[in-house]
């Protein structure tokens, strides 16, 4: 058989942790990417032993581990678009910041993790102050659920109008480019409501509500999606809008693994033929 190798495929980057259950992080992240034909590339910041029912252990990985695997990919790769997760502490924060400055990072997709569904924290509390001062800033778009943008704008989010105040703190207070305000952790048919400010445009941005307990794994599949369109060239609201079609058919066809929480699917096309 022939060969046929290509030299034009986009490359996404994530900056994520590894989850061992495979539903959320590094392997949510790199499933996403194939699943959009952009070739995945990772630096890992912590290991987590994880599965669906929690998390029984986080290892951080060196800063200096973190920038490396950075560097490697971009000093021979090329990357153009990134996305970062689980960054759990602020030496990482802050080494993922300094590199986002020296390597003109554009395309930063920053998904601000800090508790896990199953209700582990996944960023230390004083590393919440980094994240906002060093990295949100320099992203093109901040993507928080409802409880991080209640501590990024320390505002009560109890409805649609709380989500569209807090989104407009987010910008002017954290000085986050764009943001996306995540409904999955809203009451009824919310869950399916996302709220996009980019200090001109406020947008109410609606799919269908999926009914599952599975849905590990939706905030980064659905940031790692947004990178992957950024990748093959959407503008910033074409690929959020992109992205959040995807989410919602991942859910659509989540997994039923395991005890508890099961992630989101991938496999959608297979299961449809
Ligand atoms: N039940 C649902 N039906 C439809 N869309 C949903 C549902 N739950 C979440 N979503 C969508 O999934 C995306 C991720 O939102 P969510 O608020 O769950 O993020 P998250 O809490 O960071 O996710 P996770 O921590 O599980 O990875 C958003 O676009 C949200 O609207
Ligand atoms: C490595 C890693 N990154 C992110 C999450 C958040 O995802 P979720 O809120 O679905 O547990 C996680 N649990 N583990």
């Amino acid at each position: 058989m022939n060969s046929q190798t290509t030299s034009t495929v986009p490359v996404a980057l994530t900056i994520a942790g590894s989850d061992s259950g495979g539903g959320a992080g590094i392997q949510a992240d790199l499933r996403t990417f194939a699943f959009h034909c952009v070739h995945g590339t990772s630096a890992i910041t912590c290991v987590t032993a994880q599965n669906t029912l929690g998390v029984m252990r986080v290892d951080p990985i060196p800063p200096e581990a973190v920038v490396a695997q950075i560097r490697a990919v971009y000093e021979d790769i090329g990357v153009q678009a990134v996305k970062t997760g689980m960054l759990i502490n602020k030496e990482i924060i802050t080494a993922v910041a300094e590199q986002v400055e020296a390597l003109q990072i554009q395309n930063l997709v920053v998904d601000p993790v800090m508790v896990s569904r199953t209700g582990a924290q996944l960023l230390d509390n004083d590393a919440v102050n980094t994240l906002r001062h060093l990295l949100i800033p320099k992203a093109a778009i901040v993507t928080p659920n409802r409880y991080e943008a209640q501590i990024l704008s320390s505002l009560p989010i109890n409805s649609l109008d709380d989500m569209r105040a807090a989104a407009q703190m987010i910008h002017r207070n954290v000085r986050a480019k764009a943001v996306l305000v995540k409904g999955g952790g809203m009451q009824g048919n919310l869950r399916g409501v996302d709220i996009w400010f980019d200090g001109h445009k406020m947008e109410t941005l609606t799919t269908k509500h999926v009914e599952t307990k599975n849905s590990h794994g939706t905030g980064c599949t659905l940031s790692a999606a947004i990178a992957a369109h950024l990748a093959l060239g959407s503008d910033l609201i074409t690929a959020v809008r992109q992205a959040k079609e995807y989410v919602t058919s991942a859910l659509s066809y989540a997994l039923d693994i395991g005890k508890g929480q099961g992630p989101v699917g991938h496999f959608f096309p297979l299961l449809n033929k």
